[in-house]
């Protein structure tokens, strides 16, 4: 019996990982939110460690809001950046695997090939410096047995992503008009929380080792829109704007492609296409 701690269980990650641990009987999740034990107090994440015997942590937990962190720098990088610090020190204390997820928007989206892990970082939104302090903090402390995920475009049916908001615009709008110069590979949450299910019992790292995961294949959000709507069967007319056109907050990279290579030799997981991938969520 392996005791897994997953944090921020009530989003989107976290509720796929619900969804599909019945299929690992060897696992006993602990699934919390905020509300049950909030990441930023690391004392309360001790005690529940110790209580529960936790072996495993799966850190779900984040701020997600890509305009708001603009405004809101200390609140993003208190739960993006220092509490996974404190994850890391509680980790290498106790022995424990440690799986945090981090973003594409780490990049600054100015490559012509899609970023392998040892690429070079420069963020162009708060979000994405409070993801990157995030996983340098963790590295600072590098612990055994930890990995880093980075994943991007993520979507399912819970909590707030792109195909949900498309779902909802397509119905209520007759046209809508989609940046089309930001070009990337989306995930299904699904397929994420599979693959991390699947690799636990085989991580087995020196120190922090990152690896890249997305569903295979490009398109742009202008592309990933229409394909929403035609899967969705929805009558509502998508439009390409260019990204100076569509105001917004934060600054978005324009190439976003991760390159899966490492996490699929390493342990051998699947990447599904990601038009395949969508159609199984929405379907
Ligand atoms: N969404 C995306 O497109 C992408 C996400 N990622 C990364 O993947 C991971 C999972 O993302 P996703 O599932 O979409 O995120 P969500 O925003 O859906 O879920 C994050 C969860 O963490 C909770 N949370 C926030 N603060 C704390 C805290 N202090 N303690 C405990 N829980 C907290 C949130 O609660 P509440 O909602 O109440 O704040 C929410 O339930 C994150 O690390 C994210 O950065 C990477 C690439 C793409
Ligand atoms: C809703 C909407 C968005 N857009 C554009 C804005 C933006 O450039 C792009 C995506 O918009 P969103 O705000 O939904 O996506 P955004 O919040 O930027 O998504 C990101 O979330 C974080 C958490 C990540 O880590 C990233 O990988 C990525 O998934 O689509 C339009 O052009 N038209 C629209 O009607």
């Amino acid at each position: 019996m392996l005791n897994i701690l997953v944090t921020g269980a009530n989003g989107q990650l976290g509720s796929a990982l619900k969804n599909l641990e019945q299929n690992y009987s060897n696992y006993t999740c602990y699934f919390t939110d905020k509300n049950e034990l909030d990441i930023a107090k690391a004392n309360a994440i001790q005690e529940f460690v110790s209580e529960n015997k936790i072996q495993v942590i799966i850190n779900c937990a984040a701020y997600t809001n890509v305009d708001k962190a603009e405004d809101e720098f200390n609140l993003a990088n208190e739960i993006n950046n220092i509490a996974v610090e404190n994850l890391g020190i509680i980790s290498k204390k106790n022995q424990l695997k440690l799986i945090h997820i981090s973003t594409d928007y780490v990049f600054n989206g100015t490559s012509e090939k899609p970023y392998v892990e040892t690429d070079k970082t420069n963020p162009t939104n708060t979000y994405g410096v409070t993801k990157l302090k995030g996983e340098e903090a963790l590295k600072k402390i590098n612990p055994e047995n930890t990995i880093i995920i980075r994943t991007s475009w993520l979507y399912s049916l819970y909590g707030s992503n792109f195909v949900k908001t498309m779902l909802k615009l397509g119905k209520e709008k007759k046209s809508i008009k989609v940046v089309s110069d930001q070009v990337g590979s989306p995930t299904n949450a699904t397929d994420l929380a599979n693959v991390i299910l699947q690799i636990i019992p085989f991580i087995q790292t020196k120190g922090v080792e990152i690896y890249h995961y997305s569903n295979s294949g490009v398109c742009s959000w202008f592309q990933f829109a229409q394909e929403i709507m035609k899967i969705s069967k929805s009558k509502c007319k998508v439009e390409p704007i260019l990204s100076k056109d569509y105001k917004s907050k934060a600054t978005r990279p324009n190439f976003s492609i991760l390159n899966t290579e490492k996490i699929q030799k390493t342990f051998n997981v699947e990447v599904p296409e990601w038009k395949i991938a969508l159609r199984n969520c929405i379907q």
